[in-house]
């Protein structure tokens, strides 16, 4: 049986992953892929409850680095892994890359020490393909401002997402055979011609 693949979407909040998530599983289905979409945190029963409370309490940044990779560790054996051995796809809306982007450059927690958590629950496996949604601060500040109350990480300061952004692309950078950067200040019906060109290759 061939593995399925494993995508994963990221970007700063407002970005636009989640506007996009649906349209890429449609177009994977529609060539007869078994789909499996999820996100993180959350994803499993465990999985949501760390993410009501990592997204609305307050806690110190190594508590929040560790519950983010324990729910991770639950999504993986219940959700990630299981689909991809019986040849399933599965999207994941922010995988371990939102980790290093928002622990490592937001909280300027240690990269090593996020380095070693990632080591620990996913030694061996990484996506096949990150797509990472990039837009400038304002324009994803005013696109959530029009959406949605912000939660605990949406109420963060510029600099926080100024950090965050940065180390997202500097990892697009250092993993370019997995990351495919998408200009998300365009419409949202050329971001979806362009994803849909992109995946036709994959
Ligand atoms: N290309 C676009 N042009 C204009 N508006 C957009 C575009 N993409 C998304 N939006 C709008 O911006 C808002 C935020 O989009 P979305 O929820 O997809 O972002 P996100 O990256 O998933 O954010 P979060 O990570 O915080 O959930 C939504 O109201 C959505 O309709
Ligand atoms: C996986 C992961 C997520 N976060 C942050 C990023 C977002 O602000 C929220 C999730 O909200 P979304 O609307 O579903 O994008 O959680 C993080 O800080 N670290 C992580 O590893």
């Amino acid at each position: 049986m061939n593995k399925g693949k494993f995508i994963t979407f990221e970007g700063i909040d407002g970005a636009g992953k989640s506007t996009h998530i649906a349209y890429v599983a449609g177009l994977l289905r529609a060539r007869g892929m078994d789909v499996v979409v999820t996100r993180e945190p959350g994803g499993t029963a465990l999985g949501e409850k760390l993410r009501d409370l990592l997204l609305h309490e307050p806690m110190h940044l190594e508590t929040e680095a560790l519950l983010m990779f324990a729910a991770r560790r639950e999504h993986l054996a219940q959700v990630i892994e299981p689909a991809l051995a019986c040849g399933r796809w599965v999207i994941s809306d922010r995988f371990t890359d939102a980790s290093f982007a928002y622990q490592g450059g937001g909280r300027k927690l240690s990269l090593e020490k996020l380095a070693v958590l990632e080591n620990w629950v996913h030694p061996h496996l990484q996506p096949d393909l990150t797509l990472l949604f990039d837009v400038p601060l304002e324009v994803a500040r005013a696109r959530l401002d029009a959406a949605r109350a912000p939660d605990k990480f949406e109420q963060e300061k510029a600099d926080f997402f100024a950090a965050t952004r940065e180390v997202y692309l500097a990892r697009a950078k250092q993993f370019p055979q997995r990351f495919r950067l998408v200009d998300s200040t365009q419409s949202i019906e050329k971001i979806q011609k362009e994803l849909e060109e992109l995946l036709s290759s994959i």
